[in-house]
């Protein structure tokens, strides 16, 4: 499987923790347009059966607290639109495209249970969140939500030119809301990513 990381250090923990010859990992970037553009093009370049968008994220509290793993079940772009006098309104309310892509059922539900990962929706977006009003406004927009990063909504519509099923699998490294850089835990998240890619369960998300 192809798995597409923002940076370095996630690109690493993943080649930790993954078992010899199971993944190909590239490097975007930071942000939905360079995890794009570096999903077609690796995808472009040869074959994958399966796309996962890894790496660590803010997690929505109470359902994704600091070290926790979370596997999308919906990958959504969550400030892909406009800003109206009646508040936001995404492309696919405007008439333009998708906001939102799906992965695999089954092999959410087999991650999640391999994992302990909590599953649900995880938002894309190219601002990171840093108050807490801005968090109760995607948690009133997308109800259910686990996560926040900033690539998933990117690979996924790579992916899905190419017609390969996208995952998003992140690890958390601190809460989204009001910002608090002496907060973040990267370290842990970077390790709950190693420990996450040593024990998928490979075999069974390719059937
Ligand atoms: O400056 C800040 O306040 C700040 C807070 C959290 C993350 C950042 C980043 O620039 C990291 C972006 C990088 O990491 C992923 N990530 C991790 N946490 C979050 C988050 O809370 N919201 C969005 N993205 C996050 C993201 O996928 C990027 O790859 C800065």
């Amino acid at each position: 499987m192809l798995v597409v990381v923002a940076v370095d250090a996630e690109a690493e923990a993943v080649l930790r923790g993954a078992p010899a010859g199971r993944v190909t990992v590239v490097t975007a970037g930071v942000g939905p347009a360079a995890a794009a553009a570096t999903t077609a093009f690796a995808l472009a370049a040869g074959p994958h059966p399966l796309v996962v968008s890894a790496g660590i994220a803010g997690g929505f509290a109470p359902a994704a607290p600091i070290g926790a793993t979370v596997v999308a079940d919906r990958i959504v772009a969550a400030d892909l639109g406009a800003q109206t006098p009646d508040g936001f309104q995404d492309v696919a309310a405007l008439g333009f495209g998708t906001v939102a892509h799906t992965p695999p059922p089954t092999a959410v539900a087999r991650v999640a249970q391999a994992l302990g990962a909590t599953a649900g929706p995880v938002l894309t977006v190219s601002t990171v969140t840093g108050s807490a009003e801005r968090a109760a406004e995607l948690t009133r927009r997308h109800p259910g939500a686990v996560a926040e990063a900033m690539e998933g909504f990117g690979v996924a519509e790579a992916a899905a030119r190419h017609g390969v099923p996208a995952l998003e699998l992140r690890t958390v490294s601190n809460a989204v809301g009001p910002r608090d850089r002496a907060a973040w835990r990267i370290g842990e998240a970077l390790g709950a990513l190693e420990r996450a890619f040593a024990r998928l369960p490979y075999d069974s998300l390719l059937t």
